[in-house]
């Protein structure tokens, strides 16, 4: 009889083995519906070897129901799931499902129905039909998608729909992407960028694992040279995937890409339209789609015929996900190309400790662009120090800052004001009570924000209207704001300019690619004088007349339990300093700070990023931290406090005793609340000798949690919230 395992998507059961119906194919990858007690699974055809089941006799076995019309996973990420799965300790049905595409797009292609407004508008109008008139203008979704767009109820579209005001539209989920052409406008590329673009061109038609890390300075063209390795893959008709941080840089990209092959990439992210995720998948597994660019779950998609993955601004973060799957795109991205055979690009101006380390020992090919694109010089950089030089009383720009933003503006260019904070105030407080705003869900306060005046979480999005009174004595008009945010900072700017037009750019204000398009746009034609951004602004933008960059405060990311703090602070201002002069004018930066003499400001005054990095890989080094050494983490979480804390301790009472191994805590998190959960957390530490992983396994594998406790392993952590 033929039968096969099957990786099923259940919570609870992982691997279960079927009966072959006569005449139905089954090869290895194919995506199957299997009975399973009275409902219905979904499953992978997988190595039987691989997976550990129970036995079950032939005649036991139901038989399968249907094999899904979509060519089978292929093997080399069959592999790379069961890797990210043996490396995260994760479940192997968690990492698989984000090769998935929606339920429907693996039923087939065929059509979906979408609804534009027609035109017609009557007379006399609701409310809310007005707000969806003005909220829809240009839109095509579904009717659940444009609901949410114009923020009204299902119900009010569909009246719309049967007065004529929206009408339906047939959309052909299999209809092919438009053909990116390789020669549509090719640059003409230094010295320097040439010998590095021959480079990847090469490793692209011969084919091969070879991981790159394509280390240039801001402004190098690093996005041009990697160009010419896309161009290559399309001229030989393989597939690339690019990975971007965050889903607000794809609209600058998208950009860029049509410019260069004269029509826009494949996107892929969690704000895609249902219909753009089905036609996306299906033209990704098809090998119809030629280039996909997209956040980390774009990663682990079937692409038929992948022949290069780049990873742009590859220091970043937020290429960690730290809930679900803890793992690290950038990493995996190596790993699969190294099961693909294929070369994979890591692209930065500040690449992570990790990487270069990887470089120096050989693993990775270093690939160097020394200088700006075009002549244009690194900025100038300076430091103010705010114990000689503080800003006037209840302000944050000191009086250089001020001074040189004034000048800026006088002479027509532009200036960025670069803080990581969004909203108005970090803490806002009772002047007469002392009374301070906390997230009831959150050990966090909340944080004005003046635009929507409202409080916020930054972590849960609670939110509130601010208060006319205190909450607790009942005062009125006695509420304090406490430090600054951007929207504060901008409002300083217009107190001391005010003819200055200014932008504030953070993930509230550009949370649309039509904003994000907008922004840009007005960034780039001078209709914008200062920009005052959170991280969102450091990276990936090119913006000629910007020629002065203020850091309002480089001690912020000091702060705080993280153990990679310094880096990324060197990382955050090395590349907003990176946004001055790229044009024909030499840029300036200031950079704020309270501790001149920290070695990480030292090095960023003197441009010395040797030194810098140096510095740090001796400190690590002395710690046993990465890359020397490894860090683990557990989490520990329940909404109960005591199960948390009893669950944390039961972990901490049986923790193994290894030479190469050392276990701090359990202890309560830094976030001892987050979304009604209470946290407790244990950190490991161990030499790169040890089996950590195993260790791991085997140490919780032993313990049984009550229902409400949470577990969550994290290997190389990024996060110690
Ligand atoms: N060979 C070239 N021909 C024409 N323009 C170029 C060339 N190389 C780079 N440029 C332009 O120079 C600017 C900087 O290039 P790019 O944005 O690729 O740099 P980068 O190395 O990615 O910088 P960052 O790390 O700061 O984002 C861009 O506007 C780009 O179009
Ligand atoms: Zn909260």
């Amino acid at each position: 009889m033929n039968r096969v395992r099957l990786l099923v998507f259940n919570p609870v059961l992982n691997v279960l083995d079927y009966r072959v119906p006569d005449g139905m194919a089954t090869p290895l990858g194919a995506l199957v519906v299997a009975p399973l007690g009275p409902r219905q699974v979904l499953g992978i055809v997988w190595e039987p070897d691989q997976l550990e089941g129970e036995a079950v006799a032939d005649s036991r076995l139901r038989p399968l129901l249907e094999v899904l019309p979509v060519p089978p996973i292929p093997a080399p990420l069959r592999r790379l799931i069961e890797w990210t799965a043996d490396y995260y300790c994760a479940p192997l049905n968690a990492v698989a499902r984000m090769m998935l595409g929606p339920m429907a797009a693996l039923r087939g292609g065929g059509t979906a129905t979408e609804y534009r407004l027609t035109g017609v508008e009557p007379a006399r109008l609701t409310p809310q039909r007005a707000a969806a008139l003005d909220a829809l203008q240009g839109e095509q979704a579904s009717i659940r998608e444009l609901a949410e767009l114009a923020s009204v109820s299902d119900g009010v579209l569909r009246g719309m729909v049967s007065a004529g005001m929206l009408e339906a539209v047939t959309v052909d989920l299999d209809r092919p992407y438009p053909r990116a052409n390789p020669k549509h406008a090719a640059p003409d590329l230094s010295d320097e960028q040439a010998a590095a673009a021959d480079t990847f061109v090469a490793a692209v038609r011969d084919g091969g694992f070879q991981p790159f890390l394509l280390d240039g300075v801001t402004g190098s063209g690093k996005t041009e040279c990697y160009f010419e390795a896309v161009a290559e893959a399309l001229n030989t008709g393989k597939q690339v995937l690019v990975l971007l941080p965050e889903i607000a840089l794809t609209e600058n990209f998208l950009r860029r890409f049509e410019a260069r092959f004269g029509v826009p990439p494949v996107l892929w992210h969690s704000g895609l339209k249902q219909s753009e995720r089905r036609r996306a998948w299906r033209a990704i597994v098809a090998g119809q789609a030629q280039v996909v660019v997209g956040a980390r779950s774009a990663l682990f998609l079937p692409y038929a015929r992948l022949g290069l993955i780049v990873v742009d601004e590859a220091h970043e973060v937020s290429f960690k996900q730290d809930d679900g799957v803890r793992y690290n795109a950038r990493d995996v991205a190596v790993i699969r190309a190294r099961f693909e055979g294929i070369p994979v690009i890591l692209a930065s101006a500040t690449p992570a400790l990790e990487s270069l380390q990887l470089a120096e020992s050989g693993v990775y090919r270093k690939i160097d662009l020394p200088s700006r694109f075009g002549g244009a010089e690194l900025p100038d950089i300076q430091i103010v120090d705010l114990r000689s030089e503080a800003p006037e009383r209840g302000h944050w720009l000191s009086p250089r800052l001020v001074r040189e933003l004034k000048l800026r503006l006088e002479r027509g260019e532009q200036s960025l004001l670069f803080l990581n904070r969004r909203g108005y105030a970090p803490l806002t407080l009772c002047r007469h009570c002392g009374y301070r705003f906390q997230c009831p869900n959150c050990t966090a306060w909340l944080v004005e924000h003046r635009l929507s005046r409202r409080l916020a979480c930054h972590h849960c999005g609670h939110e509130v209207p601010v208060p006319d009174a205190c909450p607790e004595c009942h005062t009125p008009d006695c509420l304090v704001a406490c430090g600054p945010g951007v929207e504060r900072i901008a409002d300083e700017v217009a107190e001391i300019m005010p003819d200055a037009r200014v932008a504030i750019v953070t993930s509230d204000t550009l949370n649309t690619p039509e904003k994000i398009g907008e922004f840009v746009a007005a960034a780039e034609e001078k209709l914008i004088d200062v920009i005052v951004g959170t991280q969102l602004v450091t990276k990936g933008y090119h913006f000629p007349e910007l020629t002065l960059v203020g850091v309002v405060d480089a001690d912020l990311g000091l702060e705080g339990g993280d153990l990679r703090a310094a880096e990324r602070t060197y990382q955050q201002v090395a590349q907003v300093a990176g946004r001055a002069g790229r044009g024909e004018k030499p840029g300036e930066v200031l950079i704020q700070t309270r501790h001149p003499e920290a070695t990480v400001i030292a090095a960023l005054a003197a441009g010395d990023r040797d030194a810098f990095y140096a510095a740090e890989a001796e400190a690590r080094r002395d710690a046993g931290a990465p890359p020397f050494g490894r860090w683990a983490a557990i989490i520990v979480s329940s909404e109960d406090e005591a199960e948390a804390r009893d669950a944390a301790r039961a972990i901490g009472g049986t923790r193994p005793n290894l030479p190469d191994v050392m276990i701090l805590g359990p202890a309560p998190a830094p976030l001892s609340l987050l979304r009604g959960r209470y946290r407790y957390r244990l950190l490991i530490n161990a030499r790169r000798s040890a089996q950590l992983q195993d260790v791991i396994r085997q140490w919780l594998g032993g313990l049984k949690f009550p229902p409400g406790v949470r577990v969550g392993v994290d290997i190389d952590p990024y996060s110690f919230v």
